[in-house]
């Protein structure tokens, strides 16, 4: 067997899996590797949001998983192993980083993700070569990951429970082991099977091979790690909370850009420079107006539109049907397809599993209207970003030549159709989230919900849908409620769901035994949340539930990245603001409401309840 000599190289070293994964033990032991199992303390609680990629992720997560073992070990024998190989596996869906579920519900919001589509599968591998010499320990750590793309079949729901009531998802990445019964929901894998299960092999005995017969060794310096860690580095890549590069053994700040590629453990010690810290992720954030412009553009050229009506198309045909130049659009057909909106084939561009989903105007979970009115509003008040943080005012007249409090309705509901394209838009916001903020929590309890400001309906109706004998009133203004019908859904749910028409400031509340708030204590400053929840808070009987739909902050209010931009749009459009949890709870504890519970769920939405004691 031809790589059968990369593993005997082997043979004579003191090999450590640095993991409690049996899977991972099954694979390399079948493969002729020799290795004692010292599964990682290492807590897997990195800040996804400061990784350029999913797979950085995955590699700093596999590599901090080995040298917690190897400086555990060499602390305890005053000896480490020779290698040890920590690896960490991960499932990445547009954006999302998907890990172990929590729980059968969390299984069932990354199954349900996952039911359909196309995803990719990550796993980061560190094998870390350990020397100690004279009480010191001497760490080259080599990483790289494997990427492999599983498609899903659309998983009808008795289908998806029976599986999560099998136990089977609870310790596996997205909740799926491709290997058991999971492979029954795997419709097409493109890429090393092995890798998906949590090791790629393949790659693994490449980069043995690699490493045991490198062609310049004296390439690859090795730094001397002149003492044992301190005592605190331990507890940093122990158990404590919050333990991550900022706080342990891979020192430095957490945010610090990661570049992928071989690391050696005591980087952070030494003077940073464009090799240790390549300015990657800073080019790539001077590109992000470019990219949100790009997109933009060609949603307003309804590239997609034309795309899915007859694509696949060259550049020149849809230059000339959408009237444009033939080189202007080649560049911005390539621009999507390097961010993933576009296929590029010989038969020309079609669009991506993403661009249907979410691009084209009139999908069912399209942002479509959701981009075009960050183009027309949130563009202009983000240009004069600069004014807004020195005025600490909104920059209404700057940017939309109004002034006054009602500058975003006035601009809305100007005419009827920027109010469709705004209703629409805060729809697919809305709608995207929906069935993950209604399943967060069991509100089957309940018998009457009231959306306050609840538009067109997408939450009311996602509801009425999870809980059938729930009745939900769609409370808001006027004139949002006269075009709400065009909104509404064929199905039996849409008989659940009301419509009243008034002004949650001053109009007498719908009774409902849970009140609902998605996405607007986000649009206003303090006084008027607190104007907002005192008046709920009145009409909202005892034992009566809230519902708060909106982006939580993490309480050191520097992640997540989403929520953050969320946040800060808030502060330039309105002078309000996203909230942590813990600001939610206070401010829900001011107005009679107890036993604050929050779910993440990772979309546009997370989910707070509280209950009116
Ligand atoms: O199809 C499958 N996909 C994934 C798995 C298993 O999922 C886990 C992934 O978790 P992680 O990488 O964090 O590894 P752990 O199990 O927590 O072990 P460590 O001690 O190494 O952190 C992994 O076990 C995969 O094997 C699967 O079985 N099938």
């Amino acid at each position: 067997m031809v790589l059968y000599p990369v593993m005997r190289k082997l043979l004579d070293k003191r090999v450590v899996l640095a993991s409690a994964s049996p899977r991972r033990q099954e694979i390399l032991s079948h493969a002729g590797l020799r290795f004692t199992v010292v599964p990682s303390k290492f807590k897997e609680n990195l800040s996804k949001a400061s990784f350029p990629t999913p797979y950085a992720y995955a590699m700093e997560t596999a590599k901090q998983k080995a040298l917690e073992v190897a400086r555990r070990m060499h602390q305890k024998d005053l000896r480490a192993p020779d290698i040890v190989i920590g690896a960490d596996t991960i499932v990445a869906l547009e954006g999302l980083i998907l890990e172990k579920p929590v729980d059968k519900t969390d299984a069932y919001s990354m199954l349900s993700r996952l039911s359909g589509k196309e995803h990719s599968v990550f796993t980061g591998v560190a094998i870390v070569q350990c020397s100690s010499q004279g009480g010191g320990l001497d760490l080259d750590v080599s990483e790289f990951y494997e990427e492999t793309r599983v498609r899903f079949s659309q998983l009808s729901e008795e289908l998806l429970w029976e599986y999560i009531h099998s136990g089977e998802p609870l310790d596996k990445a997205g909740g799926y082991g491709i290997q058991a019964l999971g492979g029954m929901l795997v419709e097409a894998i493109h890429g090393d099977f092995h890798n998906v299960v949590g090791f790629p092999l393949n790659r693994f005995c490449k980069k043995l091979a690699e490493l045991y017969h490198p062609p310049r060794p004296e390439d690859r310096p090795r730094e001397k790690q002149d003492s044992i860690p301190a005592e605190d580095t331990f507890d940093g890549l122990g158990d404590s909370e919050g333990a991550g590069p900022g706080q342990g053994g891979a020192r430095g700040d957490r945010r610090r850009p990661r570049a992928p590629g071989r690391e050696h453990a005591k980087d952070a010690d030494r003077k940073p420079s464009v090799e240790s810290v390549p300015p990657t992720a800073v080019l790539e954030l001077i590109d992000g107006y470019k990219v949100s412009k790009a997109l933009f553009t060609a949603c307003k050229m309804k590239l997609f539109d034309l795309l899915r009506d007859k694509g696949p198309l060259s550049a020149l045909d849809v230059a000339r049907k959408i009237g444009a130049s033939e080189g202007g659009t080649g560049q911005l057909l390539d621009v999507c397809a390097g961010l993933g909106l576009l296929d590029k084939t010989e038969g020309g561009y079609s669009n991506t599993p993403l661009a249907t989903l979410y691009l084209l105007s009139d999908g069912e979970y399209s942002l479509h209207s959701f981009i075009m009115t960050q183009e027309e509003v949130s563009w202009p008040f983000f240009s004069y970003l600069d004014f807004a943080v020195r005025e600490g005012t909104v920059q209404a007249q700057r940017a939309m030549g109004t002034a006054g409090e009602d500058h975003y309705q006035e601009s809305f509901y100007k005419n009827r159709e920027k109010k469709l394209q705004f209703m629409r838009a805060m729809h697919g916001h809305t709608k995207v989230a929906a069935r993950q903020v209604a399943t967060a929590f069991d509100l089957s309890g309940f018998t009457s919900a009231c959306d306050l400001g609840g538009c067109t309906g997408a939450l009311a109706y996602e509801l009425a849908r999870q809980y059938p004998g729930l009745k939900v009133t769609v409370f808001d203004l006027p004139e949002v409620i006269e075009d709400a019908v065009c909104f509404q859904p064929h199905g039996p749910e849409a008989g659940q769901v009301s419509f009243v028409p008034g002004d949650f400031f001053q109009d007498t509340l719908p009774e409902a035994d849970l009140y609902i708030l998605s996405k607007i204590l986000h649009n206003w400053p303090d006084d008027k949340v607190h104007q907002l929840l005192s008046r709920i808070s009145r009409s909202c009987k005892p034992g009566g539930g809230l519902l708060v739909a909106e982006q939580l902050l993490d309480e050191d209010k520097c992640r997540p990245l989403p929520a953050l931009m969320m946040s800060l749009n808030m502060t330039v459009l309105f002078q309000a603001r996203e909230r942590s949890l813990s600001e939610y709870r206070s401010l829900l504890q001011a107005h009679g409401f107890t036993d604050v519970r929050a779910v993440r769920t990772g979309s546009t939405s997370d989910a707070v309840l509280a209950t009116r004691a």
